[in-house]
């Protein structure tokens, strides 16, 4: 296992690149801590597949450098850095047990057979597969195949690294959940790296302890799921994590007020003078309509999904969300919207302003 460190690290598809514009990979500095499990997590074309396809060694970037611990792996060919890896789609011998494609990787490496069963027996009864361990891997469901690649990624304890890719597209929904709650658990026994890369913030939050947000060839958050949800580091990661996301509103900060439309809507903490493009944002969930204080709101429609009412609005032109506990019931004169002061962001051209005194 290795901390995977990335040193202003930069990739462009085009041999002469002209301007910031023409980099899938803006420079990025980054420590991947040994141990860690990462989600990589963005909308298609951010970036994705370019920085992983970096860290695995089928590209090379084009400028900086990748180590894996101590050792400089940028110029090292996939094969010789000593990662697994796992793709949307399944990687299996049809000819071959489900047995012999789960050995595969420990037999290359000439392990002791013994070693080999045991680990196997231990993988298979963490994916779910035990009963099946006889049987040719043709004519198995895409479901089972996907979980095979899932369990050959697993099964060697000496890789660097475990790079997952979309991993459970093809599995179906139901087994969705079950087979990210083994793969948390297995991470938890076995302590590998790993770099889980998903579209999807459900996937990326119940799988990581750290998510890796991008967004436009940059790294814009990494952090907690919790980290991601209180203080979004960048707008993207507000609108892009949550459901809905994060609402904003143009603003003037004026020490621990912002003023919205003329409105004096009170912060939790004072900021500093804010330089640039000023909106504060807040999540739906920490928004209260109200009968008198706040700001005017109007009422759009309310969407009921399972455990909480979406009250979808507007307020003075910009749409607006508010979340509420299912069986909330809405009055009809309540025209105002009040946000929890301490759980308002600021931000400045796109990037969250710290107020004074908190701690980095
Ligand atoms: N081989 C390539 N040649 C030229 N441009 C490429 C190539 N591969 C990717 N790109 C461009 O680089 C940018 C980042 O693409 P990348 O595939 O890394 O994004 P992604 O986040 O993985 O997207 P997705 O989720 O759709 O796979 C995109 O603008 C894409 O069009």
């Amino acid at each position: 296992m290795a901390q995977i460190t990335l040193k202003n690290l930069a990739h462009s598809y085009d041999p002469t690149p002209r301007s910031e514009a023409d980099y899938a990979l803006k420079e990025m500095d980054h420590i991947w801590e040994d141990g860690g499990a990462y989600a990589l997590l963005g909308a298609s074309g951010c970036g994705k597949s370019t920085l992983l396809n970096i860290i695995s060694g089928l590209l090379r970037p084009s400028h900086g450098r990748v180590l894996f611990g101590e050792t400089d792996v940028t110029d090292a060919p996939t094969a010789a850095r000593n990662i697994a890896q796992v793709f949307q789609f399944p990687v299996v011998y049809d000819t071959m047990t489900v047995r012999e494609n789960l050995a595969f990787p420990l037999r290359n490496r000439k392990m002791d057979p013994g070693y080999i069963k045991a680990r196997v027996d231990q993988i298979a009864a963490m994916i779910g597969l035990e009963a099946e361990l006889s049987r040719k891997a043709r004519g198995l469901t895409a479901d089972a195949k996907q979980k095979i690649s899932l369990g050959r990624g697993m099964v060697r304890e000496d890789v660097n690294a475990i790079l997952f890719d979309e991993p459970l597209t093809v599995i179906d929904p139901h087994m969705k959940f079950e087979l990210r709650t083994q793969l948390k658990s297995l991470h938890r026994e076995f302590g590998h790296t790993m770099i889980y890369v998903t579209h999807d913030q459900t996937e990326a939050l119940t799988f990581a302890d750290k998510v890796v947000v991008m967004h436009d060839g940059r790294v814009v958050q990494m952090g907690t799921p919790e980290e991601l949800f209180e203080r979004p580091a960048h707008s993207f990661v507000g609108y892009f994590i949550g459901s809905p996301g994060m609402n904003f509103f143009e603003a003037e900060i004026a020490g621990a007020h912002a003023i919205v439309n003329g409105v004096e809507v009170p912060l939790g903490a004072t900021h500093g003078p804010v330089p640039g493009r000023t909106r504060i944002g807040i999540r739906p969930e920490f928004c209260v309509l109200d009968r008198a204080g706040g700001l005017p709101f109007q009422i759009r429609r309310i969407e009921d999904v399972g455990r909480h009412r979406i009250i979808r609005g507007e307020v003075m032109g910009t749409e607006v969300n508010i979340t509420v506990p299912e069986g909330t019931e809405i009055a009809a004169d309540a025209t105002r919207i009040l946000f929890a002061p301490e759980k308002i962001n600021v931000y400045a051209d796109d990037w969250r302003v710290a107020p004074l005194g908190e701690e980095m």
